[in-house]
C-alpha cells in the first residue's frame, strides 16, 4: 500500500534519515518509535510529500513525485503534531478536508461525508464550536476528522497521544485500530509511549540516529532493542500475547 525505499533525507547537508525502507499494507496499524531527535517526524513530512527525500515513496506502487497535490492529498492524509488552532468551527475544519475533491463549492456529497466522519468520532454536539475553544483532546479528534474527510488509503500521525489525559489516549488509539480495522486504512504513527505501541501495533519500526534499527511486530520490543535505542533499562512482560515495558 504505501512503500518506503531506501529514503534519505538531510537539513543543511547533515543527514538526519538514512536508509529507510519498510512499508505498510492495507488496515495495518505501524508505530514509528524512537527517542528524541532520531527523525521520526522527518520521516512522515517524507512520507506525506511535505519534504522532498532522496529515495522513494510509494502509494500503490507509484511514486508520490509523480502525484499532483490533489491527487497525493485523495489518497493520503496528514496529522501534524501541532495543530494550528484558528477561528473556524469544527463543521469547517472538517469540510477543509474535502478541498481535494471540491470544484467551486461543497456538493451534497461533501457534506454527507462530513456529516459522517463528524458523527464516526463523536463531534456532532462540537460542529459549531470555534476550534480555539476545544481541549486537547478534542481538537485532536477533529484533526483526525478532518483527515478522515479527506478519505485517504493512508493516515500519517505524528505523536497523536501527546498531551491527552490517559482516557483521551486510549480513545485516541482505539478509534485508530477501528479506522484501520474498519476502513482498511493503513495507519501510520509516531509515538512515544512503549506501552501504547505494544496494545495497539501491527508492526514497529525503531528508529536509532536515523536509521531502522529494528523491525518487525511487537516481537522487536525486548529489553536489548529498547536499551540499545533510548539507553535505558526495562523489563518486557510478555502474558497471552500481550506486552507490557515496565521501567527499572
Ligand atoms: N527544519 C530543520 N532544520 C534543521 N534540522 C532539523 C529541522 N527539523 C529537524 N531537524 C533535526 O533533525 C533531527 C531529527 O528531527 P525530527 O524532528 O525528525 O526527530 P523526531 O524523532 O521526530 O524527534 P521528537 O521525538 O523530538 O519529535 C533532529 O536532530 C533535529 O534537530
Amino acid at each position: 500500500m504505501i512503500e518506503v525505499r531506501s529514503l534519505y533525507y538531510s537539513y543543511n547537508s547533515k543527514p538526519v534519515i538514512q536508509d529507510l525502507e519498510f512499508e505498510a499494507e492495507r488496515g495495518e496499524f505501524v508505530f514509528i518509535l524512537g527517542p528524541n531527535g532520531s527523525g521520526k517526524t522527518t520521516l512522515l513530512k517524507c512520507m506525506a510529500g511535505i519534504l522532498k527525500p532522496k529515495g522513494a515513496v510509494l502509494v500503490e506502487k507509484v511514486s508520490i513525485d509523480r502525484l499532483s497535490g490533489r491527487d497525493l492529498a485523495r489518497k493520503l492524509a496528514y496529522v501534524p503534531q501541532r495543530s494550528d488552532s484558528g477561528f473556524l468551527t469544527v463543521y469547517d475544519v472538517v469540510l477543509l478536508g474535502r478541498r481535494p475533491y471540491m470544484g467551486f463549492s461543497p456538493s451534497d456529497e461533501d457534506y454527507r461525508i462530513v456529516e459522517d466522519v463528524l458523527s464516526l468520532l463523536d463531534l456532532k454536539k462540537f460542529s459549531y464550536r470555534r476550534i480555539n475553544e476545544l481541549s486537547g483532546g478534542e481538537l485532536q479528534k477533529v484533526m483526525i476528522a478532518r483527515a478522515l474527510a479527506q478519505k485517504p488509503k493512508i493516515l500519517l500521525l505524528d505523536e497523536p497521544t501527546n498531551n491527552l489525559d490517559v482516557k483521551n489516549q486510549i480513545e485516541i488509539m482505539k478509534l485508530l485500530r477501528k479506522i484501520a480495522d474498519e476502513k482498511e486504512i493503513s495507519v501510520i504513527s509516531t509515538m512515544h509511549d512503549l506501552n501504547l505501541a505494544a496494545i495497539f501495533a501491527d508492526k514497529i519500526v525503531m528508529l536509532k540516529n536515523g536509521r531502522i534499527f529494528a523491525s518487525g511486530g511487537k516481537e522487536v520490543l525486548t529489553q536489548e532493542n529498547i536499551k540499545e535505542v533510548y539507553g535505558i533499562e526495562v523489563e518486557v512482560l510478555r502474558h497471552n500475547g500481550r506486552v507490557l515495558i515496565v521501567p527499572q
